[in-house]
């Protein structure tokens, strides 16, 4: 029962709500390659290149836009480009494994549209106000652009209906079983036995 294509894994919902958080804590179970992302924004203070995004200029985003293979998708947020880089993730796909995407709700929306098997999870924040603390308590932005991240924040959870999956993360742990618990249904389900295995299974 070989898994033929690896299950592409959407991770979504507003800045703050904790996406990065829980898969740091879902990788100590689950094997996934996890697409880093190409942006124009700023490293923060101990961020790597290569390690959390690939930093860009603008030009050199605006030219991979335009290139062969691109991004899968890309999005303008608070004023910095964010995009995923597309040939990586085709390449663990048909290899079998499994892709984790962490990306804003616009970039969420296009890989809906074009990649009819992938797995869309909206990561729900128990309210705005808890969504404030854990932003101003990361201290990685100021405030006018809290503010910025807060207000974006109000339209992409009255999206999180197109997603396939909503996870609440008032609790780590509870939403990382949460998506546990999807990672396993969604590979059970992709798990279709051929003909052949099939016919091998009722010959003995
Ligand atoms: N369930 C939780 N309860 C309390 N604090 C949390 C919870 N989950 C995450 N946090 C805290 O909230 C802050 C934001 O989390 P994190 O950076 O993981 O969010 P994010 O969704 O990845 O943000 P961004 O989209 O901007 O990258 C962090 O300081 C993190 O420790
Ligand atoms: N559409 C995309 N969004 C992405 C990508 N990589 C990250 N992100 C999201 O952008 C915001 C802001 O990130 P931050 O690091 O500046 O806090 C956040 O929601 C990320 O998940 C991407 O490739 N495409």
């Amino acid at each position: 029962m070989a898994q033929k294509r690896g299950l592409l894994l959407v991770m979504t919902g507003a800045s703050g709500v904790g996406k990065g958080t829980i898969r740091q804590e879902l990788e100590k179970t689950e094997d996934y390659y996890y697409s880093i992302s190409w942006t124009t924004r700023e490293s923060r203070p101990g961020e790597e290149n290569g390690v959390h995004y690939f930093f860009k200029t603008r030009d050199e985003f605006e030219a991979e836009i335009h290139s062969g293979l691109g991004f899968l998708e890309h999005a303008e947020f608070v004023g910095n480009h964010y995009g995923t880089p597309r040939a990586a993730v085709e390449e663990q796909l048909s290899q079998g494994r499994n892709v984790l995407l962490e990306i804003e709700v616009q970039g969420a929306m296009q890989v809906k549209k074009a990649m009819d098997d992938a797995i869309l999870i909206f990561i729900m924040p128990p309210s705005l106000t808890e969504l404030k603390n854990r932003l101003v308590g990361r201290a990685t932005e100021p405030l006018e652009k809290i503010e910025k991240r807060l207000s974006k924040a109000r339209g992409e959870i009255l999206m999180a209906h197109e997603f396939k999956y909503c996870v609440l993360n008032d609790n780590v742990e509870r939403a990382v079983q949460d998506i546990q618990a999807i990672i396993r249904a969604e590979r059970l389900s992709a798990q279709r036995l051929t003909d052949e295995e099939l016919s091998e299974i009722v010959q003995h």
